[in-house]
């Protein structure tokens, strides 16, 4: 890479000049406090009568608004002080200072109770939006819906776990499980396995995890996969980069070939499971790493499993030699998954697993719908998976609502970043942008990823890169699907040092390695943030995010954003140090939302909850992404 010795001064000056900006103001109301009238002084009492003083006081409260309507008490309390004490003498003075006070303390008590009320009124609203976000966004088939099918048990496998792992008690596994920070939810949870032999996995197998540097689990694949294995639904959260793939991929393929062993399928069989991706791409490479170890299978001489690729863009015809003998495994998108359903290529008869892998993604993407429908092609109880890095908690009780008994696996808060990652954010003006990034790309050796949201920036970024000798790729929904292809595939060999990327484009693609994520723009949703950062940290590597922010980037997402970066532990750069949350002031919790996982907002402005609300009005059903399968 060349940089030009334009200086980055612009971007640091900027930072410092400009960082005021985020100052909020705080417009705080200065309210009298009514308890100093413990303290007046005694030459204030001579001069004012104490029924002036009482009157005063009573239109200084009921001025406020609130006496004459919640504080009956109050009122009372006053005027019968009044009523008894006559005028200025001194009983008189005491008994309406005391009954003042009274008042004022019941009008504090009643301020607080309306403040009380008023959080509880917020959550309440907040209940009726995450029901309303949770009713349309249920995961059941419409026709199980339809015909009241329920089942109740789950499913039923053969696969059991080594003596000595199942005599372990309740308490040892939660110990182990706190070990590995594994926090699982759920009725009769899986025994949790700390390494691959004890999974009873095939040898060729394991050698070629081996040989990948794929030794021990990682924890979500140490929970995942015993409860995969063993029949049981499940959600798994965990942090980007932490080996989910491998979590529903491991399961497919022992599935498959225990079917196989069981009785060969012919033409026209199949499949036996299904991996739904919201991208091509994670689709693409999902299916690469599934077939890699059907290879390895069959060389040793293990039963021959059919992988099947079903994405937008490409011919089926490049893969009618797996649809010829009966094929075991789907990897599809939703579009083009439905559309080979529905123009009945194969069925899903003999279907009993399905993996939504980044499900909540895939539902925000609008493949809602899409994934609905598939689901009603079922004939009968399947297995479901649904995997993602972030799925805030309120997601997954509906997502619960769709499985059966289902096991949730967390590793880490859900939303939260990879801490593998050292994040940096830098306040840089917008026309200073392009030539900082030149600089930026100076902190490490390739390869290197710069996200935009915006495809033309995208292209923009690339063709200065080119310009300045960078050799750089681009990869975003517009670009055909051989240029998409071309891009990941020179990237990923290492032909090409930089990958300029729309963020949905490039969600959960592992490529190698990635020593540093510039996050050109900063995606106004957090969980895109942690998504785009998690291309690097992966596997236990350390990697470094660069996010640019100024003037543009709203108020709310740097809330998001400054206590994301407070979790994590990293440095607070001072204009976001400086940025108040308005929640504070209320009393409010600050927990985060219940939507997204963002801790700088509540659920009532969920920048998340905006975007699909538009979708919807504009009946707008696919995002940029991909291209989802069309
Ligand atoms: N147990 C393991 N030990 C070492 N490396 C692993 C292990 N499991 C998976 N990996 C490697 O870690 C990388 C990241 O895994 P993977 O793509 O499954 O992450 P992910 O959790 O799906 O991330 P994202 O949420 O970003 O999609 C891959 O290159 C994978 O080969």
């Amino acid at each position: 890479m060349a940089p030009s010795a334009e200086s980055s001064a612009s971007g640091a000056a900027a930072a410092s000049a400009s960082a005021p900006a985020y100052k909020r103001r705080r417009v705080v109301e200065e309210e009298p406090d009514l308890m100093s009238y413990e303290d007046d002084d005694d030459t204030y009492e001579a001069y004012i009568p104490a029924s002036k003083r009482k009157q005063m006081e009573l239109q200084r409260i009921a001025g406020r608004g609130r006496v004459a309507v919640a504080a009956p008490g109050a009122g009372t309390a006053v005027e019968t002080g009044a009523d008894k004490g006559g005028d200025d003498d001194d009983m008189g003075v005491r008994q309406s200072k005391t009954a003042l006070l009274h008042a004022a303390r019941e009008l504090k008590a009643l301020q607080a109770k309306e403040q009380k009320s008023e959080a509880e009124k917020a959550a309440e609203e907040e209940r009726k939006i995450l029901d309303a976000h949770a009713a349309r966004r249920k995961l059941a088939s419409d026709m199980e819906l339809a015909k009241g099918i329920s089942y109740e048990e789950p499913l039923k496998t053969s696969w059991r776990a080594p003596a000595f792992v199942r005599r372990r008690t309740e308490q040892e596994n939660e110990e182990l499980r706190d070990k590995h920070h594994v926090l699982a939810e759920g009725k009769d949870i899986p025994p949790l396995i700390t390494n691959f032999r004890d999974m009873k996995l095939p040898p060729p197998l394991l050698a070629h995890l081996e040989s990948k540097g794929i030794k021990r689990p990682t924890p979500i694949q140490m929970q995942g996969l015993p409860t995969a294995f063993s029949g049981r639904d499940m959600i798994g959260i965990a942090f980007t980069g932490s080996g989910k793939t491998l979590a529903f991929s491991l399961p497919i393929v022992m599935f498959a070939l225990e079917e196989q062993r069981k009785l060969p399928y012919v033409r026209g069989e199949g499949p036996t499971g299904m991996i739904v991706c919201p991208s091509r791409e994670l689709a693409r490479q999902t299916y690469e790493g599934i077939k890699v170890m059907a290879d390895v299978l069959a060389q040793a001489g293990y039963p021959e499993i059919g992988v099947l690729l079903c994405i937008g863009g490409i011919s089926m015809a490049e893969q009618s030699h797996v649809m010829g003998k009966g094929f075991h495994i789907v990897v599809a998108t939703p579009g083009r998954l439905q559309d080979m359903l529905e123009k009945k290529k194969f069925t899903l008869e003999a279907c009993k697993y399905l993996c939504l892998d980044e499900a909540d993604r895939m539902i925000d993407m609008g493949f809602e719908d899409d994934v609905r429908n598939i689901m009603s092609f079922f004939k009968q109880q399947r297995q479901t998976l649904l995997f993602s890095a972030t799925m805030p908690k309120k997601i997954q009780d509906f997502a619960e609502q769709s499985l059966i008994q289902p096991v949730v696996i967390n590793v880490g808060r859900a939303g939260a970043a990879n801490l593998d990652i050292i994040q940096e954010v830098e306040y840089v003006k917008q026309e200073a942008k392009m030539v900082y990034l030149l600089e930026c790309l100076q902190k490490t050796a390739p390869p290197v990823v710069v996200f935009s949201d915006n495809k033309n920036e995208v292209d923009d970024i690339q063709e200065y890169l080119l310009l300045k000798g960078v050799e750089a790729v681009a990869i975003h929904g517009s670009k055909t699907q051989d240029e998409r292809e071309y891009a990941i595939k020179s990237f990923k060999s290492g032909k090409k040092d930089v990958m300029v990327a729309s963020g949905v484009a490039s969600k959960g693609l592992d490529f190698n390695e990635i020593q540093h994520v510039v996050n050109y723009t900063m995606p106004k949703e957090i969980e895109d943030y942690v998504h785009q950062i998690g291309r690097t940290g992966r596997s236990g590597n350390t990697g470094i995010a660069t996010t640019f922010v100024n003037m543009n980037t709203a108020e709310q997402t740097l809330l998001d954003l400054k206590y994301l970066l407070m979790e994590a532990k990293q440095r607070i750069p001072p204009f976001l140090a400086a940025l108040d949350d308005p929640r504070a002031g209320q009393g409010a919790s600050l927990t985060g939302c219940a939507v997204c996982g963002g801790l700088g907002h509540s659920v009532k402005d969920c920048p998340k909850l905006e975007d699909n609300q538009r979708r919807q009005t504009a009946g707008f059903s696919r995002g940029d992404g991909g291209g989802g399968g069309y």
